[in-house]
């Protein structure tokens, strides 16, 4: 088997609600790998743990406990201990998320913040102007709005500059969390043909989706998550098949 792109193994969360001191279990040991190229979808009902995962990949969550190793392009890299200012290196060439909410800092607009994203991913600035302004235009965010502040625009226009971010000179790993959720359908099948690029381009993909017909399209492998635990875990045909009525019922 090929050396996977991406390791977890035994991985734990929980959280400690301060006013109840009630403790919450989000991930309760999950192991997954993602291989070179392969775009594995995750599924599951609301508090399954999906985010929690992929907050846990990114670091944006510390684990309690577990092992996150990237397969950087200069060997293996643990995720969990690594210290913030090497892990913020790697937050460019080698792994990216894109989140549910745009989060782009103030008084931004979206031409700058696609092209602050290229140019964290090593773009020079000519060339990461042009990715941006490229990227942008394929996922239908039309020039008049390059400048606007980020917060004025709508929900659908916000997910769409936030995936811009993500893909734009896409890094080795990209983590994608219902990337498309919010989109009318043809920003939609926009967006999701921009998703599928990447598997030519050789980016391996871990991505929440609700929409069984996107797993169907996009993922090589599916990965059903329930209580914090990975329920199943194989091709995109078989999974469905066998959670088709679990899944369709939280889609
Ligand atoms: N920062 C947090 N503080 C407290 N609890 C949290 C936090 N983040 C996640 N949780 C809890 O962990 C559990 C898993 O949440 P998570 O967001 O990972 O689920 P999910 O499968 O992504 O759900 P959805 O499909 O609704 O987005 C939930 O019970 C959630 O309330």
């Amino acid at each position: 088997m090929t050396t996977p792109i991406l390791s977890v193994t035994g991985l734990h969360k929980t959280f400690t609600l301060h006013a109840t001191g009630r403790v919450i279990t989000s991930l309760d040991g999950v192991a997954l790998d993602v291989g070179p190229g392969e775009h594995v979808a995750v599924a599951g009902a609301s508090g399954a743990g999906k985010s929690s995962l992929l907050r846990c990949v990114y670091r944006t969550y510390l684990p309690d406990a577990g092992r996150v190793t990237l397969r950087t392009g200069s060997g293996p890299v643990e995720l969990t201990t690594l210290p913030d200012r090497q892990l913020a290196r790697l937050r460019g060439r080698e792994i990216g998320y894109v989140a549910q909410f745009l989060a782009a800092p103030p008084r931004t607009g979206p031409l700058q913040h696609v092209r602050t994203a290229a140019r964290r991913r090593g773009l020079e600035a000519d060339a990461a102007e042009d990715a941006a302004v490229g990227t942008l235009r394929r996922l239908g965010i039309d020039e008049p709005l390059w400048a606007v502040d980020c917060s004025v625009l709508s929900g659908g226009e916000r997910q769409r500059v936030n995936l811009a971010a993500g893909i734009v000179s896409p890094p080795r790993l990209l983590l994608l969390d219902e990337p498309v959720s919010a989109l009318d359908p043809g920003n939609r099948e926009r967006a999701l043909a921009e998703i599928d690029t990447l598997a030519r381009r050789e980016v391996s993909v871990l991505a929440v989706y609700h929409d069984m017909r996107i797993i169907r399209r996009l993922a090589t492998r599916a990965v059903v998550m329930d209580r914090g635990r990975v329920l199943a875990d194989g091709s995109p045909e078989t999974i469905l098949a066998q959670h088709h009525t679990a899944l369709e019922e939280v889609a």
